[in-house]
């Protein structure tokens, strides 16, 4: 297995540079199932237009933050959370706030694609036709074309949009995924260990285009692969037991962890 710190080239006043702003900041958040408090005081800013990895054994707590980002948790009924999270500067738990439109800005690609029972094309279509951003059939197409274009699935989907999405290979599924997410042009884009069900060659397809879209997109990737985290990610943060343990460059985070638990993950002693 190839080890995580070697494979950085990257200088680091270069990542420095590019990753100095902030896009979502998170403040003393909270998260409780029920008695279980399953996040604990986590803070953490994340930039934009670019990866942010969020690494740690199971029960962690690591999908359970990243489901704080789009309110997600919203619709688990013993699921509370506290603190403040905002994106661009707005609080995203203000009541004014629609779940509805937060969820198209802040767009989520799951762990088993799961393309809905339609077309290719209504897949994709479904989301800017509840959200009004077509005038027309023509625009409509425009954006279809355009989203499997970005997902990096055009050549193979163009043929057969008419067909059912879920007809397609694991791997083109999740592309086809993310493309229903790209649709309705989100800004951040949460995904919640998106090849845990995918074969390599599948993987690296949708691991490319991750790198591809951090050019316009915020993403934040749940994975339990350190190699993924280090391949796709620029920052890392490292949870344990509900706490934000460690975040910072990902380079750092895998050759020089500040905390002995974040070492102690990284070098495979536990988790
Ligand atoms: N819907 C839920 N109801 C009750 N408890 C939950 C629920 N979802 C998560 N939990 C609990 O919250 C804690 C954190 O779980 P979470 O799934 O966020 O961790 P994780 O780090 O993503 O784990 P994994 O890597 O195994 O997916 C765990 O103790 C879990 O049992």
């Amino acid at each position: 297995m190839k080890d995580p710190a070697t494979m950085f080239d990257t200088p680091h006043s270069a990542i420095d540079e590019r990753l100095s702003d902030t896009k979502i900041a998170a403040k003393k958040v909270q998260v409780f199932y029920g008695d279980t408090h399953a996040i604990k005081d986590v803070d953490i800013n994340i930039q934009p237009r670019s990866v942010t990895a969020f690494i740690g054994p199971s029960g962690c707590g690591k999908s359970t933050f990243l489901r704080c980002l789009n309110r997600m948790n919203d619709t688990i009924d013993i699921c509370r959370v506290e603190g403040e999270i905002t994106i661009d500067g707005e609080d995203i738990y203000d009541p004014k706030v629609d779940p509805v439109q937060l969820r198209a800005k802040v767009g989520m690609v799951f762990q088993k694609p799961n393309p809905f029972p339609k077309s290719i094309y209504d897949n994709i279509a479904y989301g800017p036709r509840i959200h009004g951003l077509a005038k027309n059939k023509a625009e409509l197409d425009e954006i279809v074309s355009s989203s499997l274009q970005k997902a990096g699935l055009w050549n193979e989907a163009k043929d057969r949009l008419d067909e059912p999405g879920t007809g397609l290979s694991g791997g083109q599924q999740q592309r086809l995924c993310i493309a229903r997410a790209i649709a309705v042009n989100p800004e951040v884009i949460l995904m919640d260990e998106p090849c845990s069900a995918l074969d390599p060659i599948a993987t690296a397809k949708v691991e490319e285009l991750i790198d591809e879209l951090r050019t316009n997109y915020t993403i934040v990737i749940v994975t339990h692969s350190m190699q993924q985290a280090a391949r796709v990610s620029q920052r890392t943060a490292f949870f344990h037991l509900g706490i934000l343990v460690e975040e910072g460059l990902t380079q750092d985070i895998f050759t020089n962890p500040q905390d002995k638990r974040t070492q102690d993950y990284i070098t495979g002693r536990f988790g």
